[in-house]
């Protein structure tokens, strides 16, 4: 067994006038803690995350009571729960910002790469660029790559590289847009992201889905505290309510609802015949037509989650995906 811990810069010297950057995405190297590694989880079925039994209290208030969880590569996890629950602080739980009051965290991986977005950027006098430079060097990212990804990361989320406006005057939105970019600059293996779609508008949270379904199918698994309903991503997602400091899954639509209502989603989107034809085979209970240019298909919602991995892992082109209703 090993002992590692997140490689993680909470306050880290930046530019001249620059005070604290609270940098959240992390790359685990191996040192001494007692954050443990259990061998390598990359071509096995053991879990990139676990969590045993842990609690979190501030002073005399317990937030989280005996939470247990695992999460493999590729899975996604939405959390939910009201205000004050503990949603934002499982987040730094599993991130290794702050540690737990009982129980502990295994990550199984030897240097797990760990992107954070926490609940708000603080607004900096930097450029998006200066600022996700400077992100991507803590992280060890060699130059290249670094500034390749920024530039890829301004175009997928639509925000304008090489501007020279700063932090401290950007919108809600697009403090929101850099905030996931840093929380995704190298790729990680574990995402964890506080209220993502929070500020963004329709367009960039489509091109937020896009990236994040993309990453996951690549593997990475991904963690998001959530308030509003997400039909496209609830579809690849478990969902797990924290209320009164316990976690428990919730049995939503694609974890198998089952009530006289018959939940299904209905896909619009582009595919080539040859892929559609596999995914028909695979998926023969999901019903297939066109609408304009695109195809629609109305798949149930117990293999959704399944379908749209296949959908993504196919290079499909997703044009919208709405959850629906009928009687069985
Ligand atoms: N550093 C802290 N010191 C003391 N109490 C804290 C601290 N951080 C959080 N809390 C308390 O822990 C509880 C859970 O907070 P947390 O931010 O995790 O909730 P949340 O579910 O993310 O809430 P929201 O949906 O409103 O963002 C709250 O009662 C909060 O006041």
């Amino acid at each position: 067994m090993l002992n590692i811990r997140p490689w993680a810069a909470f306050a880290v010297s930046g530019p001249p006038k620059q005070t604290v950057i609270e940098a959240s995405t992390y790359t685990k190297k191996k040192e001494m803690s007692d954050w443990q590694a259990e061998g390598d989880s990359i071509g096995s079925a053991s879990p990139l995350l676990t969590l045993e039994n842990v609690d979190r209290s501030y002073g005399s208030r317990q937030v989280l009571a005996d939470i247990s969880l695992t999460l493999h590569r590729g899975e996604s996890m939405i959390l939910r729960g009201g205000n004050g629950s503990g949603k934002s602080t499982l987040l730094k739980l599993t991130a290794g910002i702050i540690p737990t009051s009982k129980g502990r965290v295994v990550w199984g991986e030897r240097n797990l790469r760990i992107g954070f977005a926490p609940d708000r950027l603080p607004k900096l006098r930097l450029t998006s660029e200066e600022y996700l430079t400077h992100m991507g060097k803590i992280a060890g990212m060699p130059n290249d790559d670094l500034h390749l990804r920024i530039k890829e990361l301004h175009t997928l989320l639509d925000l304008p590289a090489g501007s020279s406006s700063m932090l401290i005057h950007y919108s809600k939105g697009m403090l929101q847009k850099v905030n996931l970019m840093q929380a995704c600059l190298c790729e990680p293996d574990l995402l964890l992201l506080d209220e993502p779609f929070s500020g963004l508008d329709t367009d960039s949270s489509e091109k937020l889905l896009t990236l994040l379904h993309g990453l996951r199918v690549k593997g990475t698994a991904v963690v998001t505290a959530l308030h509003d309903p997400l039909a496209s991503w609830e579809a690849v997602s478990k969902t797990y309510r924290i209320r009164e400091g316990r976690l428990t899954l919730e049995e939503a639509a694609a974890n198998g609802e089952a009530s006289s209502v018959s939940v299904f989603y209905e896909l619009d989107g582009l595919l080539p015949e040859e892929t559609r034809q596999r995914l028909a085979n695979a998926f023969p209970n999901t019903e297939w037509s066109v609408a304009g240019n695109a195809l629609r298909c109305r798949i149930s919602a117990d293999v959704c989650r399944d379908f749209m991995h296949e959908f993504w892992a196919a290079d499909g082109t997703l044009l919208s995906l709405k959850r629906k209703e009928g009687a069985r």
